[in-house]
């Protein structure tokens, strides 16, 4: 909508507003509204994570080891994002995380325990139910269900599995998404089923009590599948020698995409691991990173680089800008990669520093195609971990892959590997508060960025984009007073419930 001259000369066009020498964050800038021609729920959310790669929300949890496994890849998956699956860990469990989200298309993944009809049970866990499989592990026939109440029941605990389990139940093809499991389970009258692969491996032991929970949730959107109809699942790989051994693996188990997971990506070491990822594996997308400049996005694009991951220093849990005096304002590095990659056709992801529904919507109208959150994932059920209450809170550990903990648990090679010696940490570990599960307060945080998005008069990310480029889009840098003001101010106690 063009308004009176005058209008338009409001603000800053975002060329003014970063040209000044200061690094903003996000809070640091606010956007200018524009006019409203179409109902928030009209905004069209979707996107790309890569060049080759299409998303239908623009959210991407961190290769965290805190953050991303199984089960935070299948949730995001189902949600119409994406995971990538932390390199913290051998190359074959990493392939195995990545296995076990690309066998089901179901939005959970419990990671069941396994009996042998011969086995004894000295203690149960916190599941309700165990399989009874011929072998006792995943790769054989189901033969019985164990409950948890039925062995609480037994006189002698001691017995054998055998003597206590139920006959082996319906298993359902591990290709079913909810609608076919729910409709497997009502149509069979059964609380729980087996999944099974196609290769006869056991995948999940589902009940209709976690088919109630989903179906409790916001309806899911369009997922994110890849051309082999199973869920887009990414991974991390770092840039040694050995990471092309975990390269291989990786695009072994299916692999939709691979993130180079530095904090400096602008080196030779990535620059090599890019090439030698896109010559071996053409098919595959390769995302570089981390940069917030315009020269290491150009080194990184010109390496191949199909997605470029952006942000140094501005992760919650992340100490680089104290420790090493670099890195940049989140929203300055977003708006200088993202003008610079969007001439070669590569989509940014905004990285780090994701608090709210307001930082998502100024990381896309600042040019990234997707936000990679950590802390605002890590309180989630998907995020690994077990919750503990601290100070009465209920909380997850969260920690940085910088950290001295995270470091010692798997990236000692990255680290105390041949030239670096000394162990300097990067990162903090600490907790975050229980949020519940993300395919709850993932849509009701897409529908706020719809809302924003709807404020700004732009119906889709392309529209944002082509605002901010063509200057209507407008900014404003906030001064200390003014974020107060823009905070909730003046009250004696107040309760902040977002939905
Ligand atoms: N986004 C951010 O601001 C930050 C993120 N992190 C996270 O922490 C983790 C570790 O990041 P980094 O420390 O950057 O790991 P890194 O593996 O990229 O680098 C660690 C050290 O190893 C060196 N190195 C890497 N490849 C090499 C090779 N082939 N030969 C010889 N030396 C080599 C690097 O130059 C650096 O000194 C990542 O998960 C990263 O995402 C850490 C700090 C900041
Ligand atoms: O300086 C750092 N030291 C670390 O130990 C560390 N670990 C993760 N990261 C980066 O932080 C991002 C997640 O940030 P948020 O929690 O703010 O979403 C992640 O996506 C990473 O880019 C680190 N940065
Ligand atoms: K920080």
């Amino acid at each position: 909508m063009n308004g009176p001259r005058y209008e338009l000369e409001d603000g800053f066009p975002a060329t003014r507003l970063f040209a000044q020498g200061v690094s903003y964050t996000y809070d640091d800038v606010i956007v200018l509204p524009g006019y409203i021609d179409f109902p928030a729920d009209a905004v069209n959310l979707s996107t790309r994570l890569s060049r080759r790669l299409p998303l239908s929300i623009p959210c991407v949890a961190s290769p965290m080891d805190t953050v991303s496994e199984a089960s935070m890849s299948v949730a995001m998956a189902s949600l119409g994002g994406a995971a990538i699956v932390h390199c913290n860990a051998p190359p074959e469990d990493q392939a195995a995380i990545v296995r076990a989200a690309k066998a089901r298309r179901i939005p959970f993944a419990t990671d069941p325990v396994f009996f042998s009809p011969f086995d004894t049970v000295p203690d149960f866990g916190p599941a309700a139910y165990a399989l009874v499989t011929e072998s006792g592990t995943c790769k054989s026939r189901v033969v019985g269900v164990v409950a948890k109440s039925d062995w609480e029941g037994l006189a002698d605990r001691g017995a054998a599995v055998s003597e206590y389990m139920r006959p082996a139940p319906a298993s359902a093809p591990a290709s079913y998404d909810l609608e076919k499991v729910a409709s497997f389970l009502a149509g069979g009258g059964l609380e729980y089923a087996p999944l099974v692969a196609e290769d006869g491996q056991v995948v999940d032991l589902v009940t209709k009590g976690d088919v109630e929970r989903i179906k409790g949730f916001p309806r899911l959107g369009v997922p994110s599948l890849g051309p082999d109809g199973r869920f887009v699942i990414g991974a991390a790989i770092g840039t040694r020698e050995t990471d092309k051994e975990r390269l291989e693996h990786l695009v072994k188990a299916g692999t939709n995409v691979v993130v180079v997971d530095s904090s400096q990506g602008n080196s030779i070491y990535q620059i090599e691991m890019i090439k030698h990822a896109k010559s071996t594996y053409p098919e595959l997308d390769v995302i570089g990173g981390n940069v917030v400049t315009i020269a290491q996005a150009q080194n990184l694009i010109k390496a191949g680089a199909d997605g470029l991951r952006v942000g140094m220093g501005s992760g919650s849990i992340c100490t680089t800008q104290e420790v090493c005096a670099v890195g940049r304002g989140q929203a300055t590095a977003v708006y200088k990669v993202a003008s610079f990659a969007k001439d070669h056709d590569v989509p940014v992801i905004a990285d780090g520093g994701i608090s709210n529904s307001g930082h998502i919507v100024k990381a896309l109208v600042l040019g990234a195609s997707t936000v990679m959150m950590g802390s605002f994932l890590a309180g989630s059920g998907e995020a690994p971990g077990v919750y503990e209450y601290l100070n009465g809170r209920r909380v997850k550990k969260y920690r940085g892959m910088g950290s001295l903990e995270a470091m010692t648990k798997g990236s000692d090679a990255r680290y105390l590997g041949d030239t670096l010696k000394l162990k300097v940490a990067q990162g903090v570990v600490g907790a975050v508060a229980d949020k519940g599960s993300i395919l709850k307060f993932i849509p009701y945080t897409m529908q706020a960025v719809k809302q924003g998005f709807q404020d700004l008069g732009a119906s889709s990310l392309e529209s944002a984009h082509d605002l901010l480029r063509s200057e209507v889009l407008r900014f404003e840098v906030r001064t200390g007073a003014a974020q107060a003001e823009g905070g909730v101010h003046g009250l004696v106690s107040y309760e902040k419930k977002s939905f």
